[in-house]
């Protein structure tokens, strides 16, 4: 069956397994292309990968370099034609079922000024006959030296621009063995992803370039294959002679091979076997019988069978579906009110409202119950209710537990409102009280044994928690229960390509100046997330009692909502900093917890996404290196906002590049109070 390659770059889902052969160059001729194609068909490949010409093209690095000559003049103006003997695609015919590879021999950074010119020339006269073929996908080769690809990077960033329907994938070795023989396995891993970088960089991150990672028998460590997955990672190449042998005989994949393709496969990427043992085949040794008795790869049968053996998705990985790598505007629940369907999403979160009444459950239980003869009954106030999920909590948590309860659910969304209402006459009846208010200014008729929200957002304070619960927390009794207790924020530095790409696209500083929330899928950290602050509720050290009574919030400034936080990583390995990846962990009392952080991430629970901190101009970090991610809270009377820095250092060096420090002031992105 044939493939368009162009579905690459309008980045289409591809479901089931894309698979490619890839025979040794030099058996491939315009003889015998047809009888490839044919054979590749038969063994039930998707596509064949064919160079587009033949050796002996490689004359023209020792033509004339006689600018005048006519010959120079013509192909240096992009005119010359190839001649049938240079080539080994000579026609369009099954131009949708081969992706052509680009001459090894040619080399934009020789020391050798006319070789540089001419492969200059070649790479474009190459990519003017792929686009007039229209091949949906070419693959440039490693370049086979130690030498900075500066002036590759250049003439592909230019001759990118020829190709505007094929998509181009970089053939890069999973480990750089053109690297002396003492070099470390990691570092082999890190120079390949090294000079895929620069390139990349040069190119300016353009959508049509892909990398096709060429896995080999030994695989660098995992922190390296990481940086790899932050990449646009198109293609892996999977040479025959990784696979081992069953005792079956068929090819398998060891298990560290199995679980990296696994890996992969979540990226959508096509696959190519390549082979070092294609006959020379000519039309007329093709036979029919041959045809008759073929049977499909067994190397591409094992990669379909890896494919259809992917664990099925979690129950984050199918909400996920449509969210991964989107940048999405935080929600602002207190300034503005939220949509229906953004509470139907949320509810359907299996795993936090099961950890909301675990919580209140526990807090219940571990209410004394008076023995002066008073009532035993428990005041839950849930504030912020939304359209009623949480009371829905306190009320089972209530039974489960065995204490009586009064319940008021608050809010100040008035169209959550009428659900509320709604609610109270057929389901709550005079087991809740309903509030329609701001819970920083209402005046509660009584105080709050147990006061209930969920006001979190991804960066844990950036839904403006801490400024609402100081409002709420005049109505909590002097030894009431806040859930949540506290909440703390976490940041890592990534490195995310697409998304930085996806900023960019703005063209302007506020959007590098704005935090998005993102289901990450195509990121890399570069080192775990640590804790940057935290807040705890109910908050008696700033918002103190004033003889039994709370002070009221509106006396009080916002300063001790402050916050900020320099922290240090180690970079074991090189990478490049495309932003800062926040998380959240809450406890919501005692042990019931709540989190985002990968490293705690509450199993199943989808309602959080991480958040994207973006910096303008990535940082390249080289290996060993510290990183430094400097955040502040800041507020007015009006608004709270964020700002960011990222620098790096190395020992003995100090600092070697940092950003300007980001929306200043909440120039760009803020959080309304109001
Ligand atoms: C994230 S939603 C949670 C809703 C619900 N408790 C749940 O968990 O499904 C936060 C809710 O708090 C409400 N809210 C935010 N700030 C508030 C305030 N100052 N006073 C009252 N309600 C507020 C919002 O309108 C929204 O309904």
């Amino acid at each position: 069956m044939a493939i368009s390659f162009q579905q690459i770059s309008s980045a289409m889902p591809v479901e089931s397994a894309q698979i490619g052969y890839m025979p040794p160059v030099d058996n491939i001729n315009a003889e015998n292309l047809m009888s490839l194609v044919a054979f590749c068909q038969t063994k039930g490949f998707d596509f064949v990968v064919s160079p587009i010409n033949a050796p002996g093209y490689r004359r023209v690095l020792f033509e004339s370099d006689d600018p005048q000559s006519p010959e120079m003049m013509t192909w240096r103006a992009g005119q010359q034609a190839f001649t049938p003997e240079d080539l080994v695609l000579r026609t369009a015919d099954h131009s949708d079922y081969i992706v052509g590879t680009i001459s090894d021999w040619q080399n934009c950074d020789s020391p050798d000024t006319k070789v540089r010119l001419h492969s200059e020339l070649a790479l474009k006269q190459q990519f003017n006959w792929v686009s007039h073929l229209g091949l949906g996908g070419v693959m440039l080769p490693y370049p086979p030296s130690t030498e900075p690809l500066t002036n590759y990077g250049r003439v592909l960033t230019g001759a990118l621009s020829i190709l505007p329907y094929t998509t181009c994938w970089f053939k890069v070795p999973c480990m750089d063995e053109i690297l002396e023989r003492d070099v470390t396995e990691e570092a082999q891993g890190m120079k390949s992803w090294e000079r895929w970088n620069s390139l990349r960089n040069m190119a300016g991150s353009d959508s049509k370039l892909g990398v096709a990672l060429e896995l080999s028998g030994a695989l660098p460590s995992d922190a390296v294959l990481d940086r790899w997955f932050a990449e646009p990672v198109k293609v892996i190449v999977l040479p025959e002679d990784v696979f081992l042998t069953n005792n079956k005989g068929y090819p398998v994949l060891s298990k560290r091979h199995q679980h990296v393709v696994r890996k992969f496969i979540k990226f959508k990427p096509y696959f190519i076997i390549s082979s070092s043992s294609f006959p020379k085949l000519t039309l007329d040794e093709f036979s029919d019988d041959m045809l008759e008795h073929s049977f499909a790869s067994p190397h591409a049968d094992y990669v379909r069978y890896l494919h259809r053996t992917q664990e099925t998705p979690g129950v984050i990985d199918q909400f996920a579906v449509g969210y991964q790598d989107f940048l999405q505007a935080p929600l602002q629940p207190l300034q503005d009110n939220l949509e229906s369907n953004t509470y139907e999403t949320f509810e359907k979160d299996p795993i936090k409202y099961q950890q909301y009444e675990l919580a209140v459950e526990r807090a219940l239980l571990d209410r004394p119950i008076p023995t002066n003869g008073e009532p035993d009954i428990t005041v839950i106030m849930v504030v912020g209710a939304g359209r009623g999920p949480l009371v829905n909590c306190s009320l089972r948590a209530a039974e489960k537990a065995g204490r009586n309860v009064r319940v008021y659910a608050v809010e100040k969304n008035p169209n959550a409102f009428v659900t509320i209402q709604n609610m109270k006459a057929n389901v709550w009846g005079d087991r809740v009280n309903i509030v329609f208010s701001d819970m920083r200014t209402w005046k509660a008729p009584e105080k709050a044994d147990i006061l209930v929200s969920e006001l979190l957002g991804s960066f844990g304070d950036n839904e403006l928690s801490p400024e609402c619960l100081d409002g709420a927390q005049k109505f909590l009794k002097p030894d009431g229960i806040s859930i949540p207790a506290n909440y703390t924020t976490f940041v890592a530095p990534m490195a995310s390509n697409k998304l930085h790409s996806d900023v960019a696209t703005f063209k302007d500083l506020a959007h590098f100046e704005t935090s998005y929330v993102v289901m990450f899928k195509a990121i890399s950290l570069l080192a775990q997330p640590k804790s940057i602050w935290m807040f705890e509720h109910p908050n008696r050290t700033d918002i103190p009692m004033d003889q039994g009574k709370w002070a009221l919030v509106e006396q009080l400034d916002n300063h001790h909502n402050v916050r900020s936080g320099s922290i240090e990583f180690t970079s074991e390995n090189s990478g490049m900093i495309h932003g800062v990846a926040g998380y959240f962990e809450s406890v919501l009392y005692k042990d019931v917890m709540l989190s985002i952080n990968p490293e705690t991430h509450s199993p199943g629970m989808f309602s959080w996404f991480p958040i994207y901190f973006p910096v303008k101009t990535p940082l390249y970090v080289p290996a060993h290196s510290q990183v430094v991610l400097d955040f502040w809270r800041l507020t007015d009377t009006r608004k709270v906002w964020y700002e960011w820095r990222v620098s790096c250092k190395m020992e003995g060096v100090g600092e070697i590049h940092s950003t300007p420090i980001y929306n200043v002031g909440g120039r760009s992105s803020s959080i309304g109070l109001f």
